[in-house]
């Protein structure tokens, strides 16, 4: 006879017992005098970000944050500290926004559509990507 529950955990999904693993995104909010360069992206959501990408496995935030930095703008950075707790962008990713400032180099815009350095005021009119929304009102508070 055919049992009416299943007789194992497995036979049904359960999101307590499947791990699910969230993949950081780190954002970098690289500040010099008093503004803070930002980037435009087009997809697959348009807007504006800060410059960064996903923290690949063996990497640390910060390792993550200059790697990216180097990738998509040709600049070294010195990483700072977090501008906050994560905010989810998805069920797979979550995003981490650091404060740095550039060692050497200047911007060299390589992925985005645009680069700009807004200052405080401005930061406000931007159409910031929906996640960034915390970390840019945490942002205004210290630039
Ligand atoms: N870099 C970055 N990504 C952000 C921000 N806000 C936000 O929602 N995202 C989203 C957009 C993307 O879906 C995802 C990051 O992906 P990404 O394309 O930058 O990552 P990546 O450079 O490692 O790219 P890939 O090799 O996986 O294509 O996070 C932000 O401020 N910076």
């Amino acid at each position: 006879m055919r049992p009416i529950l299943p007789d194992s955990a497995d036979s049904f999904p359960n999101p307590v017992w499947q791990s699910r693993r969230v993949q950081s995104v780190v954002g970098v909010a690289i500040v010099r005098d008093g503004r803070v360069l930002a980037a435009y992206r087009t997809a697959p959501e348009p807007g504006w970000e800060f410059p960064g990408g996903k923290v690949e496995p063996g990497e640390t935030e910060a390792d993550a944050a200059v790697r990216e930095i180097r990738e998509e703008l040709d600049l070294e950075i010195a990483v700072g500290a977090s501008l906050g707790p994560g905010v989810d962008i998805s069920d797979k990713y979550r995003l981490f926004v650091r404060r740095a400032t550039i060692v050497s180099g200047e911007p060299v815009r390589r992925e985005h559509a645009e680069l700009r350095w807004f200052t405080p005021a401005e930061l406000d009119e931007t159409a910031w990507l929906a996640p960034d929304r915390p970390f840019v009102r945490a942002l205004r508070e210290i630039l």
